[in-house]
């Protein structure tokens, strides 16, 4: 919050670096550890090339990027972060499976180190980047706010939504704890979502494919080149669907692809615990798995994950960007984060014993979850597409459930008038 978005992402990027160079040159493990320590939050998979980012990046980027955007295309824009991800992903796993033929034993060398490639691109970014205007005004530079505004926006009359900034800036102002606001009671809805939404993103279950894929096609009966090559396959259509919601979010809502893409990953989950529950039943010797079967499996996964990159990927950090007023904007983000990274975690540490034990009832587990969060969706998020962030209040006093935690708040200074068209709003 001090030190605005972009000195935050430097500052990230700085530290990303410095663990890419202790990993690619590491002589001794406990090299190798403090490397990750700096750079990755999947602190279990050694020798793995991910572009994750740290921490900070993460609570700043979707920010600066749900600021940046005129709120139409908020949700494209936005999704931009996730689409990183996917990327980095995808060109992780296609590295990784070339890197892997590399004789000699230093392949994974290229892989830790080849990080630097994406940490000098954020570093560098960030300093190129120009600061949010959102962030200039909550530090005091209003002058210099207007101006960025009208570069950014590429119009001369910027006033109503650079007064709506200040309105909205002023009002943060009076405050001086975000975090002890964040318990005040008109946050409820806003606290709830900051732990609800992360929480439930990562117990959808994706980064048991995400980080496994390769471990888990080779459990169930593929040989190890097939296996790497299925993780790039699934990688591929990570990428593909995260455009897909690139296209929709701003068109179909966000309420929309939650709830289809929850839809979507039950069914597929159900599909893969039957396929693997057939073949293996509880004792795990599958034998040779036909390979009509393993293309049965592969492409249910794929449509999981199709259904993930949709909606729950990107409307993960989309949401909670948009739907928290300034003044606990920060750090709701950081907990957001924080709830997001420790759940990546602790699905990454408990996944082998679950796999262990439950076997193909682990997607029935992940499953489960799916049908609460796709419920929780759909009765208490409002949907948030064509609002502007500054009149996101709106979306609470109107639901029917969180409107009584609004009673007392007021609808912003100077608001224009939204009106409700189906599921969203717009303006009048
Ligand atoms: O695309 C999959 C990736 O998306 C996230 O859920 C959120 O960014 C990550 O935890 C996961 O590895």
């Amino acid at each position: 919050r001090k030190l605005g978005r972009k000195l935050s992402m430097l500052f990230g990027g700085v530290l990303f670096c410095a663990g890419a160079l202790i990993n690619g040159f590491a002589k001794a493990v406990w090299m190798l550890i403090v490397g990750r320590i700096f750079w990755v939050s999947e602190l279990d998979l050694p020798i793995r090339l991910y572009f994750r980012i740290v921490f900070v990046i993460f609570s700043s980027v979707p920010l600066y990027l749900s600021e940046m955007a005129p709120y139409k295309y908020r949700g494209a824009l936005n999704i931009g972060f996730q689409l990183s991800i996917t990327v980095g992903i995808l060109a992780a796993n296609v590295l990784n499976y070339g890197f892997a033929k590399i004789k000699g034993g230093w392949g994974w060398r290229l892989s830790l180190g080849g990080a630097m490639v994406p940490a000098l691109i954020i570093t560098v970014g960030s300093l190129i980047l120009p600061e949010t205007p959102n962030s200039m005004i909550e530090r005091g530079n209003q002058e210099e706010a207007r101006t960025k505004l009208k570069r950014i926006r590429g119009i001369a009359d910027v006033d109503e939504e650079f007064n709506d900034l200040v309105a909205a800036s002023e009002a943060s102002r009076k405050v001086e704890h975000p975090w002890r606001n964040l318990l005040r009671r008109k946050y409820r809805p806003h606290l709830t979502m900051a732990i609800a939404i992360p929480f439930f993103q990562q117990l959808t279950g994706i980064n048991v494919i995400m980080f496994y894929a390769p471990v888990l096609f080779k459990t169930i009966g593929f040989g190890s080149d097939n296996a790497l090559m299925s993780a790039v396959i699934t990688g591929g259509v990570n990428v593909l669907a995260t455009i897909v919601s690139i296209y929709g979010v701003d068109k179909w809502g966000r309420r929309f692809l939650f709830i289809e893409g929850g839809i979507q990953m039950l069914i597929c989950q159900v599909v893969v615990a039957i396929c693997i529950g057939v073949k293996f039943g509880v004792n795990g010797d599958p034998g040779e798995l036909p390979r009509w079967y393993a293309i049965v499996v592969v492409l249910f996964i794929c449509i999981y994950v199709a259904g993930f990159a949709w909606s729950w990927g990107p409307l993960g950090w989309l949401v909670p960007s948009e739907i928290f007023p300034l003044e606990i904007r920060s750090a709701a983000q950081s907990l957001n984060v924080s709830v997001n990274m420790v759940f990546t975690f602790a699905v990454a540490q408990v996944f082998m014993t679950m796999l262990c034990h439950l076997k193909f009832g682990l997607f029935l587990f992940f499953g489960f979850f799916v049908i609460v969060m796709t419920v929780f969706i759909y009765f208490f998020l409002p949907e948030t597409k064509n609002i502007p962030i500054e009149e996101m209040v709106i979306v609470w006093k109107e639901h029917w459930f969180w409107s009584r935690f609004m009673s007392d708040v007021d609808y912003p200074n100077g608001s224009i008038e939204l009106k409700k068209g189906g599921d969203s709003y717009h303006k009048v």
